[in-house]
């Protein structure tokens, strides 16, 4: 089986890249966004002729939450313009297509956990793009799976979990807010759960919500990563209710994960024990990025 990653250098990318040499049985095509700009109809055209990929992991994207703001043109080019072509040339080449979205296509404004079948409603522009992008690939394919997920972290790229332990080494007083319920979510959970789909070659396609269990503020996440890391003394850790950003975010954000556990008799993994499991290992294995 071939499998095309698209957006290779990213922090899902790199977890994809990472747990693939558990799956010899697949080739793989990790490319970036310099050996494969996603934008470009031609250079996909050329890539999905030369290789015909079985499968497509989308994990390019414009992922910059506070200058998508200004960046309004560029946010859906990349998330929306651009996924409509790869699913119009996955649908032709018959390749199924994974894409990963997000909790913040929701205004945030629910109590209870947001089901696959509640109304959208975003509140900044990355999640309007993002909306979009499903929005092109469910109207354009059917072998398709979309996975919701929010907070991803990790030890590659740029994410909250690496800022805040940076922050920690440089000893920075931490204000973080307490604003916001979601649940952080361990990108390495996700690339080997989308790795084991992909051998399963399952066809239960269509959209779902994958995200780590249980719920946490940024500020509850902060602290457990500096409790973990036994910082707790040397740092000091303030709740602040609101910390001033240019881009709205969702105030509530949990993501319902019911239907993703019994379509694929999987139990997702609690963000806590996620988050343990992680630092105990790159506290034995150090960092790569
Ligand atoms: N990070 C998070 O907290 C969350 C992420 N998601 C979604 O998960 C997915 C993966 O996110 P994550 O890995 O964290 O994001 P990253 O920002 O780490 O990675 C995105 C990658 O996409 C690449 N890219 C950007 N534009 C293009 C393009 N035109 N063609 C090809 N590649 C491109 C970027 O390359 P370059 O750097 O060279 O531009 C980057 O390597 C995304 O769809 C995101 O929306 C959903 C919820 C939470
Ligand atoms: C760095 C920092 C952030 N914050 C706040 C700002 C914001 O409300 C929240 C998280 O900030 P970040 O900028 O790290 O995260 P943000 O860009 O909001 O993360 C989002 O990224 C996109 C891609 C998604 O799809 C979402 O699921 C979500 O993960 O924490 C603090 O309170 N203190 C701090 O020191």
């Amino acid at each position: 089986m071939k499998v095309l990653v698209t957006g290779a250098n990213g922090q899902l990318g790199k977890c994809l890249q990472k747990h693939s040499k558990k799956f010899p049985e697949i080739e793989f095509f990790f490319e970036s966004s310099q050996t494969l700009n996603i934008t470009s109809e031609e250079a996909l055209t050329q890539f999905f002729n030369t290789h015909q990929p079985d499968f497509c992991i989308n994990c390019a994207a414009y992922t910059n939450v506070e200058a998508a703001e200004s960046e309004e043109k560029l946010a859906f080019q990349v998330n929306s313009e651009a996924v409509k072509t790869l699913a119009e040339t996955c649908k032709t080449k018959n390749t199924k297509l994974v894409h990963i979205s997000t909790d913040y296509v929701f205004d945030g404004l629910k109590h209870r956990p947001y089901l696959e079948t509640d109304s959208e409603n975003p509140i900044n522009i990355y999640g309007a793009s993002k909306l979009q992008g499903e929005v092109m690939i469910s109207e354009t394919m059917d072998r398709f799976f979309i996975f919701r997920t929010s907070w991803l972290y990790s030890e590659f790229g740029h994410n909250f979990f690496n800022t805040i332990l940076k922050k920690a080494d440089e000893r920075a007083e931490l204000n973080i807010t307490t604003e916001q319920i979601g649940t952080p979510t361990n990108a390495n959970d996700l690339a080997l759960f989308i790795l084991n789909l992909i051998t399963e070659n399952s066809n239960v396609f269509g959209l779902y919500h994958y995200s780590n269990q249980g719920e946490a503020t940024w500020y509850d996440f902060a602290r457990l990563i500096l409790e973990e890391k036994q910082l707790e003394q040397d740092v000091h850790l303030k709740a602040t209710f609101s910390y001033p950003t240019k881009a709205k975010r969702p105030k509530y954000s949990v993501l319902d994960k019911t239907k993703v556990e019994e379509a694929f008799n999987y139990k997702v993994p609690h963000w806590r024990e996620s988050l343990v499991g992680l630092l105990k290992e790159v506290n034995s294995e150090g960092f790569r990025s």
